[in-house]
């Protein structure tokens, strides 16, 4: 038996005015999802445990097999360990993102989607400067990392949390924020004056003026998912949360050219690169950004569109896939957290989750794949980080 799980990052959203009091998944068009729920088994999983923030961190150790009341140290080590950071046991690291300050607001968490390639000038630049008992390392597009010695209990904000606040009300707070604070402030100037955001602004683009720390902690321990499981797993994102968790847990992180982390990512090649890992691993995670960016951009528009590739060209692909096989499959699809566009980040409530074909058991009465849908699921409501251990058993 083999197994397919396709997590949608930030999929499930609230009822919208605009689109009839629908959520994003029951108006999009999502027939794939919706022939899932018709012939599979349905419920919610809780990926977010109570008490923990609602990132794509801890859901998706969740979604990945683990609990992280046990095993969270942080989101910046899982980042590190997919960007190949060794760090040591009193190594801090941090997300450091590249965001838009305007006007003193915090503008945009992602400096419009910077390209990797300018990202990665001014990275070099903030390293030149103020690299020492720090250092900075540059990641995918607004995604890199600072490691330190200090500030592993610092107060620090997620910059996708507060879009459109004054950036000096979000600044880090608590163990060491001096020293966090005058690494942001010493960026300003650094970033302002550099060539590629005086082209960015050129160009009518949001520069990159401030970097932005936060998501920090110290190096995960944790068992491998083949320990846990007894499967040979693999992981595919753009993203390095997920590779890097993935990597944590002992799977093979399988690259997929043209993997964007952003909606014009390669949704197809995932699918496809999924389906041959199958032939030497046992179950492959497949997580695709795109909903969750479009949350954070309020784009009602875009999350319809980037659910509806992830239906078409993702579940689509692995579904016709899987007929070809010569064993059979299940395939779990779900979200691992809201990003609803009303609010632009990220919710703990619980996700809808559909598993395909449901071999053991009969069909629940679901017709269709949507939060409220999945309410009336067989598998009622069941822990993030014990769905894996549930499909198993069915
Ligand atoms: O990578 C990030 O900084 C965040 C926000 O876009 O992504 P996610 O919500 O998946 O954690």
């Amino acid at each position: 038996m083999k197994h397919i799980v396709l997590i949608g990052d930030g999929m499930a959203d609230y009822p919208i005015k605009e689109l009839g009091d629908k959520t994003v998944l029951e108006a999009a068009d999502t027939p794939h999802m919706d022939r899932m729920a018709l012939e599979g088994i349905n419920g919610l999983a809780t990926n977010v445990p109570d008490g923990m923030p609602a990132g794509s961190d801890v859901a998706n150790m969740s979604v990945l097999g683990y609990d992280p009341a046990k095993h969270y140290s942080g989101r910046a080590p899982l980042e590190a360990a997919s960007m190949g950071i060794e760090l040591d046991k009193n190594d801090v690291a941090f997300r450091c993102n590249l965001i838009t300050i305007e006007n003193g607001d915090i503008l945009d968490h992602s400096a419009g989607h910077i390209s990797t390639e300018e990202a990665s000038q001014l990275m070099q630049a903030i390293e030149d400067e103020l690299g020492g008992d720090v250092h900075f390392y540059p990641g995918i597009s607004y995604r890199h990392l600072m490691v330190a010695q200090f500030g592993a209990d610092a107060v620090c904000t997620p910059p996708h949390d507060v879009v459109e606040e004054p950036a000096l009300d979000h600044m880090p707070r608590g163990d060491s924020a001096e020293k966090l604070q005058e690494l942001i402030r010493a960026s300003w100037n650094i970033l302002s004056e550099h060539p590629v955001n005086k082209k960015r602004i050129e160009e009518g683009k949001r520069p990159a003026n401030s970097i932005w720390l936060w998501g920090q902690g110290y190096a995960p321990s944790m068992p491998s998912f083949e320990e846990m499981y007894g499967l040979k797993a693999a992981v595919i994102s753009a993203v390095d949360l997920i590779k890097g968790l993935g990597i944590c847990e002992g799977m093979d992180v399988i690259e997929v050219p043209g993997a964007t982390g952003y909606l014009d990512t390669n949704y197809v090649g995932k699918a496809e690169y999924a389906l041959e890992s199958l032939k030497d691993h046992d179950i492959v995670f497949v997580h695709v950004e795109a909903p969750d960016e479009a949350g954070h951009m309020g784009s009602l528009e875009a999350k319809i569109q980037a659910v509806e590739d992830f239906d078409s060209k993702v579940v689509g692909t692995i579904l016709e896939g899987i007929e070809k096989l010569s064993e059979e499959c299940t395939v779990l699809v779900l979200p691992d957290h809201p990003t609803p566009i009303a609010v632009r980040t990220h919710t703990p409530d619980p996700v809808p989750f559909v598993i395909y074909p449901s071999f053991n058991r009969d069909a629940d009465i679901v017709k269709t794949y949507s939060e409220d849908a999945a309410t009336d699921g067989i598998l009622s409501t069941v822990r993030g980080c014990d769905l894996i251990r549930t499909m198993l058993s069915l």
